[in-house]
């Protein structure tokens, strides 16, 4: 399997693009200058462009992918806020940003060469959403808002419409604060962690009315824990076994596994990482995690024990400073 990594740091306004071996070895393949600090960015379906937000000066930059996984840089596209989490619609025809501090979401069509254009719709008053994914109907349009303790929902129509849903929200307790989801591979569940409580929850989705409800909470923080909690990123293995959700403070990977059917998780460990892991990802063969450290301004390789999901560290790789968010690609 040929896979690239990228890893991006707006402190040093820097990506670097790794080759991952299937031996969980890293090289080095490009490290690109980007025009401003660059935070979230998303993949398209087809794997041919990487979309990334960047700042002060609000925009989302296009990159043309090449046979080998290198980047060349495309056209800006203006943002109505600062990006703090890309999506893209599953036929790659909408990229979606969301803006934690413009309390906005804005919806961007792409050109015939994929560039991302300025927005046709910006969806505002959504206090802090933290990320904006789109469920694998690709008909709706789930939004985390983490200073209203719920999941926003939008219908999202062929044309790039998003409308409020009719049952719109999915509540948290208080204080939760949703931030990033994934979506178990049967399509049956979603999960979401909440930032400043550490837990994670279940909605499975009823297959009559389509409609998501939660099914459980559960922390994922260690039993003698005492401080701030501080979750970030949350991911799912291909075969829908594991989940792995990162937590800020205490610099850890908290493990889970995922019952055969997706309803329900169970903490099984965690494992201590990269200092301030904001972003992290799981390679397309399920096989390792790779985590960035905001404060280390290094990557890891953890492998993925395939019996348990316990996590090994192979190796730690230097990259830009403030390091935070880790998209793969598998090279067809
Ligand atoms: O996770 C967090 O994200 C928000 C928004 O981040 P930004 O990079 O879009 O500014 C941040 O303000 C918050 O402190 C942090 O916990």
């Amino acid at each position: 399997m040929k896979q690239v990594v990228y890893v991006a740091s707006p402190e040093s306004q820097q990506i670097h693009a790794f080759r991952l071996a299937d031996n969980g070895e890293l090289s080095l393949l490009q490290t690109v200058e980007v025009p401003g600090q660059v935070q979230p960015m998303v993949i398209h379906p087809d794997g041919h462009r990487l979309y990334v937000g960047v700042r002060p000066e609000f925009g989302v930059l296009t990159y043309h992918i090449d046979g080998e996984g290198k980047l060349e840089e495309g056209a800006m596209a203006p943002l109505p806020g600062s990006p703090t989490h890309l999506g893209i619609d599953l036929q790659g025809r909408f990229v979606f940003s969301a803006s934690y501090s413009f309390n906005n979401v804005s919806i961007h069509p792409l050109d015939e060469k994929g560039h991302a254009l300025a927005p046709v719709q910006v969806l505002e008053n959504i206090q802090a959403p933290h990320s904006a994914n789109i469920d694998p109907t690709n008909h709706l349009l789930m939004i985390p808002a983490l200073k209203e303790d719920r999941i926003r929902q939008f219908d999202f129509s062929v044309k790039g419409e998003a409308t409020p849903h009719a049952s719109a929200e999915l509540k948290t307790v208080e204080g939760a604060g949703p931030r990033h989801m994934a979506f178990h591979p049967n399509h049956h569940f979603a999960y979401c962690v909440n930032e400043l409580n550490s837990t994670v929850d279940v909605y499975q989705k009823d297959v009559a009315s389509g409609e998501y409800r939660q099914v459980q909470t559960l922390g994922i923080m260690p039993a003698d824990f005492s401080g701030t909690c501080w979750a970030a990123d949350l991911h799912i293995t291909p075969d829908g076994k594991f989940l792995y959700a990162s937590d800020r403070t205490a610099s850890l990977i908290s493990i889970l596994t995922v019952s055969a059917d997706g309803s329900e998780l169970e903490l099984v460990g965690h494992h201590a990482t990269q200092t301030q892991p904001r972003g992290f990802n799981i390679d397309h063969s399920g096989q390792y995690v790779i985590t960035a450290g905001q404060k280390s301004d290094a990557i890891e390789v953890a492998k993925i024990d395939p019996k348990n999901g316990q996590l090994t560290t192979l190796k730690t790789y230097p990259v830009g400073k403030g390091a935070m968010w880790v998209s793969i690609l598998e090279i067809n």
